[in-house]
């Protein structure tokens, strides 16, 4: 009986040893990780390669703009022609994704983008009266804004151009690039009367502004007035 309390209290001091050795040794060894300077080094590495690789093209524009066929457009031309007519308000946002052999692109909609030189990305938001008020909120954190109009609905234009100048006073610095899209509509405006209703003007030199007549083909396909997806891209591409 005593020599087996003696067995338990020689077992017991032992776990005690080994568990405070373990604890001594686990505590060197994490605060060397944390607080080593080579340690340190690397997170800050890790962080800015991260934030390097993260740019985003916020697209935005009224509902019915054709912010969504025109990403559509640019992930597969033929779905797009497929589904041309049938595109569904958005409530929210989408999200799209295009890989290219220069770049990938992703795009979520609500009517917003993103890149290092290999990689970019983009959501939309709708554009619906009710999601309006939310825009200014993806403007944070977007590198390019895209703002799509329907030069076709020339009722509107008005309404287009003062949402387009509050996002404009929200990011005095942020690049802009209008798309004046269904171009290929009867009645829809010019590039210069899209310039002239939208006070493009007005805006200030310092801040990188591009307009753009674009429209969709029969083919689903996206045309535009910078010759092209593989160009509109490119300019992204900069802007970012
Ligand atoms: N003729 C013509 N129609 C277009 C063009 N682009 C889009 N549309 C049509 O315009 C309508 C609205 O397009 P969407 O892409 O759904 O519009 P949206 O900007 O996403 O609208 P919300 O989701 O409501 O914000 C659809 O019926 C499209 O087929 C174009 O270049 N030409
Ligand atoms: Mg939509």
């Amino acid at each position: 009986m005593v020599l087996l309390r003696h067995i338990s209290i020689a077992l017991t001091a032992a776990v005690a040893a080994l568990g405070s050795a373990l604890f001594i040794a686990l505590n060197f060894f994490y605060k060397r990780r944390i607080w080593s300077p080579q340690a340190e080094y690397c997170t800050i590495k890790e962080v800015r390669r991260r934030s390097v690789g993260k740019r985003q093209v916020l697209v935005l524009g009224l509902d019915g703009a054709g912010k969504e066929e025109q990403h559509a457009a640019r992930v597969d031309p033929g779905e797009a022609a497929d589904k041309r007519g049938r595109c569904r308000p958005t409530r929210g946002f989408n999200f799209m994704s295009l890989n290219a052999p220069a770049c990938q692109l992703d795009f979520l909609e609500e009517s917003q983008s993103l890149c290092n030189t290999k990689f970019m990305f983009s959501p939309l938001v709708g554009g619906g009266e009710d999601l309006r008020r939310y825009w200014s909120e993806y403007l944070r954190k977007t590198h390019v804004l895209v703002y799509v109009v329907d030069s076709s609905d020339r009722t509107r234009l008005p309404l287009a151009k003062a949402e387009l100048h509050r996002l404009l006073r929200v990011e005095p610095h942020l690049p802009v690039v209008v798309l004046g899209n269904k171009q290929d509509k009867p009645n829809a405006v010019s590039v210069s009367e899209l310039h002239e209703a939208l006070s493009l003007s007005s805006i200030t030199e310092e801040r990188r502004l591009f307009l753009l007549a674009a429209q969709l083909g029969s083919d689903g396909a996206l045309r535009n007035s910078c010759r092209g997806l593989d160009t509109f891209q490119d300019l992204l591409l900069q802007l970012v």
